[in-house]
C-alpha cells in the first residue's frame, strides 16, 4: 500500500486531508511539525509527503531541500497559502515534486499524488539499479553467461569463504573492482568495511599515508593522529587497485602487513596491528614487472596464492548482447526514456568491436547511444566514429547535413544534462571553450 505523510500545525486540514487520502486507499501518516516528520521517516517508509509551508518549528521550503537529500525516492507537495506562488516555485528548485494552493486545490490533490507516486516508482527502480551498478555487487550480478566468466565466477565463489589473499588480474574495465567487492559481499567479513584504493593515483608519501595513516606530528599541518585504510578496514577488506603501480618502498611495508599483520604509521615508532583481507588487481604483467625491477618478487608470491584472470570483453562475444541490454535498460530508465532495443545491425558493430576499454566502455557506448536515440530502437548512427558500420543505415553524409547533425547531437546532449555545459563537454569529448563556440555558432538556446 502507498503511504502518505502530512505535515500540517492545523488540525482540522490533517484530519480532512487524511480521510480524502485515506478514502482513496492510501495509508495515511500526520505530525504537526517538522521534528516529528523527521522521526517519522526515520521509522516508516513514506512514499509522498503532503507538507505546509508555515510550520511551527521552520518552513517546509526549506524542509524540502533536506528531505531530497536524506529521502531521494520520497516526493513532496506543498500546501502554499492564497496567492504565495513563489513559495510553491521556490520549493520545486528545492527538490519538491509540486504545490498547490491550500483551500483552493482540493479537487487537484489525488491526481497530483497519482502522479508523485509514479515518479517514487521510477526513483525506487533507478536506485536499485545505481546499487546493482555501485557498490552492492554479489555474484549474481555480474553479468555474463560464457563459459571463461562462469570459470572465473566459480572460483572466486570458491575462494570468498576463506580468508586468502586474491590476486585479480585482466585489462583495465574487465571488472576488476566488481569481482572484489562480490568476493568481500560473500565472505564473512561482509559486515565489515570493503575500502578499495587506487595504487596509482597518489604520489608516495600521500599514498603511504592513506594506506598507513599518520600520528600527530609527523609532518606539518598533522595536527591530530590519523587513521589510515588498513586500519579503518580492520576485520573487513581492503582492495588495492592497480598494484603494480605501487612504489617499491610502500611495497616492503605491504609486505610487513601480509607476512604479520603489522605496519608503522607515518611518524611511529610502534606498530599498529590489523586483521584484514588483502584483495589485489593489476592489468599490468607483473612477472615482467620484477624482471624491470619494479615489483619486489617476495610480494608477488605473497600475493600471488590465487589468482583470477578476468577476460577481456572480445574474449567472450557472446556476452555483449546480455550486457548491452543491461545497459540500455538501465541508462533508458535514468533517462526515463522508452527504449527498448538495439538494431541487428547495431548488434553486429558491437560484437566487431575490439573494446579496449572493455565492459566500462560498453557502458559508455550504449550510455551515448541512449542519449543521441531518436526512437524506441538504438541504431548504428548513434555509435561512436570508430566503430565498424558495414551495413544499410550508413549513408554520406553532404557538409550541410554534417553540421546539422552536430547542432542536434550537441542539443540533445544538453538536454541530457539539463544544461549542465561542463557535463555536457565532458559527454562530448570536448574542450568547455569548444562547447561555448558551437553554442554561439549553431545558435543553439
Ligand atoms: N559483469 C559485469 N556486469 C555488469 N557491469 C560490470 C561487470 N563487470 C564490470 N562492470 C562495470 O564495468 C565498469 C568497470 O568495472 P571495474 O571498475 O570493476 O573494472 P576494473 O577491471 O577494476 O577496471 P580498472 O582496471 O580500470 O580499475 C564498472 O562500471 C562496472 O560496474
Amino acid at each position: 500500500m502507498n503511504t502518505i505523510l502530512i505535515i500540517d500545525d492545523e488540525e482540522k486540514i490533517r484530519g480532512l486531508l487524511s480521510r480524502i487520502l485515506s478514502l482513496e486507499g492510501f495509508e495515511v501518516f500526520q505530525v504537526g511539525d517538522l521534528k516529528s516528520a523527521l522521526k517519522k521517516l526515520e521509522r516508516t517508509e513514506i512514499d509522498v509527503i503532503v507538507c505546509d509551508v508555515k510550520l511551527p518549528d521552520g518552513s517546509g521550503v526549506d524542509f524540502s531541500k533536506i528531505l531530497k537529500e536524506k529521502h531521494p525516492a520520497t516526493e513532496t507537495i506543498m500546501l502554499t497559502a492564497f496567492g504565495n506562488i513563489p513559495d510553491g516555485v521556490q520549493a520545486i528548485k528545492n527538490g519538491a515534486f509540486d504545490y498547490i494552493t491550500k483551500g483552493d486545490d482540493n479537487n487537484k490533490i489525488i491526481p497530483l499524488i497519482y502522479k508523485a507516486l509514479e515518479k517514487v516508482k521510477l526513483n525506487k527502480r533507478i536506485f536499485n539499479l545505481e546499487k546493482q551498478l555501485g557498490n552492492r555487487f554479489s555474484f549474481d550480478s555480474i553479468i555474463g553467461k560464457s563459459k571463461i566468466l562462469k570459470a572465473a565466477i566459480e572460483d572466486a565463489e570458491k575462494v570468498a569463504n576463506t580468508d586468502a589473499t586474491v590476486l585479480l588480474t585482466g585489462e583495465t574495465g574487465t571488472g576488476k573492482e566488481v569481482f572484489a567487492q562480490a568476493i568481500h559481499n560473500s565472505s564473512s567479513r561482509s559486515k565489515q568495511n570493503f575500502i578499495a584504493i587506487n595504487c596509482s593515483a597518489f604520489s608516495k608519501e600521500l599514498l603511504e599515508n592513506e594506506l598507513f595513516g599518520h600520528k600527530a606530528g609527523a609532518f606539518t599541518g598533522a595536527v591530530k593522529d590519523s587513521k589510515g585504510i588498513f586500519e579503518e578496514a580492520n576485520n573487513g577488506t581492503v582492495f588495492l587497485d592497480e598494484l603494480g603501480e605501487m612504489p617499491l618502498d610502500l611495497q616492503a611495508k605491504l609486505l610487513r602487513v601480509l607476512e604479520s599483520g603489522e605496519f608503522l604509521k607515518v611518524g611511529d615508532s610502534k606498530p599498529t596491528k590489523v586483521d584484514v583481507r588483502i584483495i589485489a588487481a593489476t592489468n599490468r604483467d607483473l612477472p615482467s614487472e620484477i624482471k624491470a625491477g619494479n615489483f619486489r618478487e617476495d610480494l608477488y608470491y605473497r600475493i600471488n596464492i590465487f589468482n583470477i584472470i578476468l577476460p577481456a570483453l572480445r574474449d567472450r562475444i557472446s556476452d555483449i548482447e546480455i550486457l548491452a541490454d543491461y545497459f540500455l535498460r538501465f541508462f533508458s530508465a535514468k533517462s526515463s526514456r522508452k527504449i527498448t532495443s538495439f538494431s541487428e545491425d547495431y548488434l553486429n558493430s558491437l560484437k566487431q568491436h575490439s573494446w579496449k576499454g572493455n565492459i566500462r566502455e560498453l557502458r559508455n557506448v550504449i550510455e551515448r547511444s541512449v542519449i543521441l536515440a531518436d526512437g524506441e530502437t538504438l541504431n548504428t548512427n548513434t555509435l561512436p566514429s570508430d566503430f565498424k558500420i558495414q551495413n544499410s543505415e550508413v549513408k554520406i553524409m553532404s557538409a550541410f547535413e554534417l553540421s546539422s547533425a552536430e547542432k542536434i547531437h550537441i542539443q540533445r546532449v544538453l538536454n541530457y544534462t539539463n544544461g549542465n555545459k561542463t557535463e555536457t563537454a565532458k559527454l562530448l569529448n570536448i574542450a568547455l571553450t569548444t562547447l561555448y563556440r558551437k553554442i554561439d555558432e549553431y545558435k543553439i538556446s
